[in-house]
């Protein structure tokens, strides 16, 4: 098999690169119709699997989950989780031959050898969905051309598509039609309907390609989304350690600060999170979020450039057939930190503390949204896809640390995004070695504005309003939130 991308001319690279249409409400109206009645089977029922059935079944749809004989019959974590929530499970061989569509939610490694398991067994004229098109686009996996092909992709972790439903919402999503497999062209509505069935409708759909889908979500999380999170909550944890601030105060600022000031985000972009600052911190935050922005650039652009080449996705699966011993190297070492290992102290830090204390992670998550968002634009991604692959998920990703720090992320996301996230972490850190030496508890730990007149040059700060608002991530966010009228605040800590 073959990169598939790689093996397209420029023009048909570039066409798929650039599908994005954002899909109006109303294209939804006939709900999960298509699906009614069929038979959904979910191969893996881990992260997304559980809680994309969950939702689907509330729903009104038919599922069920095929695992692999040996899962069953070990009674794993898959098998718990199915049927302690009421789930027919069953072996391939019981289930896939009478599904009309497989849901392939395993992880992305195991994708060719499951799908080369259950092809066999799929009745003539079947679906095959994915949730990430890695498979079909750097691996090249070639489907029976009887089948169906279509990707219907949450911009968010799994845990928080069961949250964000539950709430009455949903999370954004993107879906596609493998267009070398659309024999009865059938794909688009299943892919609505099932996008309906996980509530995605209800924040914003982008029609996409899988190639426009895997190449923004792995820039995504390599860098904003887990990456830099990642890089930026050990730092500052690690620099109040070092400036004798007490560990459980700044544990908790770090665990509970990144959903705190995130939660901002998501509700009105980079300008809500910047004026949530006093004016004197918000022209400090933007300062170092510029030198944030000039130091770690072309990293981010050797990222996106290693997705789009293919070399990020031969390297990693190298990886794979080495057993994974990096990702298994580095997803211990990062149960070692002192972050991980130190528990959020039992002190109050009240809401608008997070913003005071913190202005060190503010500058962070600016400069790491607007350098994602500005990489992947540049690259040929559209800028609403890049929207919700930067800004949008960064809060959905944050929730998850606010629970269980850095290892709970990791174990949330999937394998192909822990493995980004450390790639990114390991190279940053050092470029931010003399950035970090300049660092003091005046941006993370103490009350920025303490002993300061509040004092600011007009001129300054109307130009930092101005660079701020006038970013193109804020255009579009701005349009784009416009649709998401039923989203709900998270009371956070
Ligand atoms: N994690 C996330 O939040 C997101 C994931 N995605 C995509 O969703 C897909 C699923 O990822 P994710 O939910 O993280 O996966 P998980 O790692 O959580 O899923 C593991 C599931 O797959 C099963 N599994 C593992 N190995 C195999 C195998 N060789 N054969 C059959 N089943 C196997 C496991 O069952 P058992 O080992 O017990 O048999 C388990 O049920 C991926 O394509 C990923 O890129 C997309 C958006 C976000
Ligand atoms: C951020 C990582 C992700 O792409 C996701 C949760 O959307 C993943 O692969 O886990
Ligand atoms: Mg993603
Ligand atoms: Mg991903």
């Amino acid at each position: 098999m073959a990169n598939y991308f790689n093996t397209l001319p420029l023009r048909e690279k570039l066409n798929q690169l650039g599908v994005c249409e954002f899909m109006d409400s109303a294209e939804f109206s006939d709900g999960v119709e298509a699906l009614k009645g069929k038979k959904l089977v979910i191969v893996g029922c881990g992260a997304q699997g559980l809680n994309q059935g969950l939702n689907l079944r509330d729903s009104g749809l038919d599922i069920s989950y095929a695992l692999r004989k040996e899962a069953i019959e070990s009674k794993r974590d898959s098998w718990k989780n199915a049927t302690e929530n009421n789930f027919r499970v069953g072996t391939y061989e019981e289930l896939i031959p009478s599904a009309d569509l497989v849901v392939n939610l395993t992880p992305d490694k195991q994708h060719t050898s499951v799908v080369n398991a259950v092809m066999p067994l799929m009745k003539q004229g079947a679906t095959l969905l994915y949730s990430h098109g890695f498979n079909i686009v750097e691996e090249g996996m070639q489907v029976r051309k009887d089948i169906t092909v279509i990707m219907v992709a949450p911009k968010c972790p799994g845990s928080e598509v069961r949250a964000e439903y539950a709430r009455g919402f949903g999370v954004p999503t993107l879906i596609a039609v493998h267009p070398e497999n659309d024999p009865e062209g059938k794909g688009l509505e299943q892919a609505k309907a099932y996008c309906v069935g996980t509530g995605g409708h209800r924040a914003g759909v982008l029609r996409s390609s899988f190639v426009a889908e895997v190449k923004s979500d792995l820039m995504g999380e390599q860098t904003i989304l887990c990456g830099l999170l990642q890089t930026g909550s050990i730092l500052s944890f690690d620099k109040m350690i070092e400036k004798g601030i007490e560990p459980g105060y700044a544990s908790k600022l770090v665990q509970y600060g990144v959903e705190v000031i995130t939660e901002a985000l998501k509700q009105g972009g980079i300008t809500a999170m910047m004026d949530r600052l006093s004016n004197v911190a918000k022209i400090k935050a933007f300062e170092l979020s510029e030198e944030l922005k000039t130091i770690m650039r072309p990293l981010f652009q050797k990222h996106q450039d290693d997705i789009m080449s293919g070399e990020f996705s031969r390297t990693m699966m190298e990886d794979w057939a080495n057993g994974d011993e990096k990702l298994l190297t580095w997803r211990a070492a990062t149960g070692e930190t002192a972050f991980e290992k130190t528990p959020a102290g039992d002190v109050k830090i009240g809401e608008q503390e997070y913003f005071d204390n913190a202005l060190l992670m503010v500058a962070f998550i600016r400069a790491g949204v607007e350098l994602a968002f500005e990489t992947m634009v540049e690259a040929g991604i559209k800028p609403e896809s890049a929207y919700y692959e930067s800004l949008h998920e960064t809060p959905l990703i944050a929730n998850t640390i606010a629970r269980k720090k850095l290892f709970e992320m990791n174990r949330v996301i999937s394998d192909t995004a822990e493995y980004g996230c450390y790639l990114f972490d390991h190279a940053c850190k050092p470029l931010l070695a003399d950035f970090m030496a300049r660092i003091d508890t005046d941006v993370i730990g103490r009350n920025f504005n303490e002993g300061k007149d509040g004092a600011v040059d007009n001129r300054a700060l109307i130009s930092v309003n101005e660079v701020i608002r006038n970013h193109q991530v804020e255009q579009v966010g701005a349009e784009l939130r416009k649709a998401m009228t039923a989203m709900k605040a998270i009371k956070t800590a």
